[in-house]
């Protein structure tokens, strides 16, 4: 009798409700998928083989073809499924919505729950110990001595003491001379110096980005499978676990220095980031070691990136190379190798941020998980889930900038003067979005634009240097990633006298 009923119930009234309720389903994705059109969309292309092509060889084109065409918010199929991209007029609207999270999309997009990535998990935990420490600790006055300290032996050491013309792989050794000055603050000098250690953090951020990059090439369904056997995740494994047995000695160590330390005999003090997470942390548990490598992937890539462009755009433009020179020769004298000296170098500033506005690491900026659906101020609704982004062309503005795409050293060097507030490098303004803007903005773009001047400053102070005849460097556009030449080389000597 209950399963006559219960079949009669499920007939007549279930079985239609719920296909009622799939039909309304269906009619919903439809409607608020439909609002927002699609850029590469192509009929016929099933695979999307067509749609990821376009994606990764003219998303710049793509971009533009969606801002002209929609006049409002777009999709652009991604190889990481679609990205809703927003006219860069809706910035104010982003940074003060709070249904948008970063650590969300960076959790997805960079891969933090598979084994290997255990740095973006550090980064994206959501109880922000990495980030609270980047806040609070990466800005201070004997940073700026460590880093110039460092540079210095790292350009002895490297580019040596040649006063003859020498090409030297630039490509190659920014990375090394950030990746020395980073751990100086990271790791503490002694382990900084290692070479060991250097070797770990560039092949560790190298092959968490490779690694990304080849993941993202699969289909999500194959993920789960295909990491196990991918070279570059297999590397991130190996290297997460050499972190670990580097590290370790060195938390035992100050371990036990703790422990035995009295009143007459203080424990020694650490000025880095393994001290700083523990003190910040306060009794929480942490991964210390994932945290190191999650230090190097957050700043390695992204600081060198800028070093290696700004250094660049200056040997293509060597008039501004006496005048950066007069001004940190002045900076330093007065003030030395210190955060005040630093603030001093204002054209150089000036310059660095007009290659960042330029060159900034990507196509789109300010990406974002929507939490919960969210109505845009045009009215259009975009539900829980999707991932957006905010194009970056205001960088290139001629409404903002004049003359947009003409390299200008002393652009933010005259507006600053003017009294523009964002117009300093590690500012941010919806005009100048490359550190991002809102809740998740680089907490650490004082710590790598202080590390950037210092090595310009102290490159150009000791060394000549120019690009080889008849080359010039090109930026290259891989999806919306922007990148220095790949194969950048310089030539350099001594300056005579020094
Ligand atoms: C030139 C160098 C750098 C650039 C261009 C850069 C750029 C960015 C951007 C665009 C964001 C996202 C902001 C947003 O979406 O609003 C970000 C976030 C972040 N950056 Fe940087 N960054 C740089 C250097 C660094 C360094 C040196 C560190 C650490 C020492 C660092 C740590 C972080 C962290 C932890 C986040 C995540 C913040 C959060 O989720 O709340 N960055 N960075």
């Amino acid at each position: 009798m209950t399963g006559f009923l219960d079949k009669e119930v499920f007939g007549n009234y279930m079985l239609p409700s719920a296909v009622l309720g799939l039909f309304v389903i269906l009619i919903w994705c439809w409607s608020t998928k439909s609002t927002i059109p699609t850029v590469n969309s192509y009929s016929g292309d099933i695979a999307l083989k067509k749609a990821h092509s376009e994606f990764m060889t003219n998303a710049r084109g793509l971009i533009k073809e969606g801002i002209e065409k929609f006049n409002g918010p777009f999709r652009i199929i991604t190889t990481l499924g679609s990205r809703v991209i927003l006219p860069a007029s809706y910035t104010e609207w982003l940074k003060n919505c709070s249904d948008l999270d970063h650590q969300e999309l960076v959790h997805d997009e960079y891969f933090a729950a598979y084994p290997g990535m255990e740095g973006q998990k550090v980064v994206t935990d959501p109880r922000k110990i990495l980030i609270d420490v980047t806040k609070k600790k990466l800005n201070q006055n004997s940073q700026c001595e460590l880093f110039s300290d460092h540079l210095a032996e790292g350009l002895k050491e490297i580019w040596m003491e040649d006063y003859d013309w020498q090409a030297v792989d630039w490509s190659q050794h920014v990375i090394r001379f950030v990746g020395r000055m980073s751990a100086s603050v990271f790791v503490g000098p002694e382990l900084a110096r290692d070479p060991k250690w250097q070797e770990l953090i560039m092949a560790s951020t190298l092959n968490t980005f490779m690694g990304v990059r080849s993941l993202r090439a699969w289909p999500a369904f194959l993920r789960p499978i295909v990491h196990w056997f991918l070279p570059e995740l297999k590397q991130c494994r190996k290297q997460m676990r050499l972190a670990r047995s580097m590290l370790q000695p060195i938390f035992e160590q100050r371990a036990y220095s703790k422990s035995t330390s009295s009143e007459s005999h203080k424990a020694e003090k650490f000025d880095d980031t393994i001290q700083w997470l523990e003190e910040v942390a306060a009794g929480r548990p942490y991964d210390a070691a994932a945290a190191q490598i999650a230090f190097a992937i957050s700043a390695m890539h992204t600081t060198s990136e800028l070093l290696k462009q700004a250094l660049l755009d200056i040997c293509m433009h060597p008039e501004l190379i006496p005048d950066i020179r007069y001004e940190a020769s002045k900076a330093v004298e007065d003030s030395g190798w210190s955060t005040a000296g630093v603030f001093k170098m204002k054209l150089l500033d000036s310059v660095v941020k007009e290659t960042q506005r330029l060159k900034p690491g990507s196509l789109v900026n300010l990406e974002r998980k929507v939490l919960r659906d969210v109505v845009l101020p045009n009215g259009m609704t975009i539900p829980r889930g999707t991932n957006i982004a905010v194009d970056s062309s205001m960088m290139w503005d001629p409404a903002i900038y004049p003359d947009p795409f003409v390299y200008d050293g002393y652009r933010f060097l005259r507006l600053r003067e003017s009294g523009n507030t964002g117009a300093a490098l590690a500012s941010s303004s919806p005009e100048h979005i490359a550190f991002g803007i809102g809740k998740p903005i680089c907490p650490g773009r004082f710590f790598a634009s202080n590390e950037v001047k210092i090595a310009l400053a102290k490159i150009l102070l000791t060394y000549d240097v120019r690009l080889p005849e008849g080359t010039k460097p090109k930026v290259v556009e891989m999806g919306f990633e922007m990148l220095s030449d790949l194969s950048a080389k310089l030539e350099i000597r001594k300056r005579p006298g020094l």
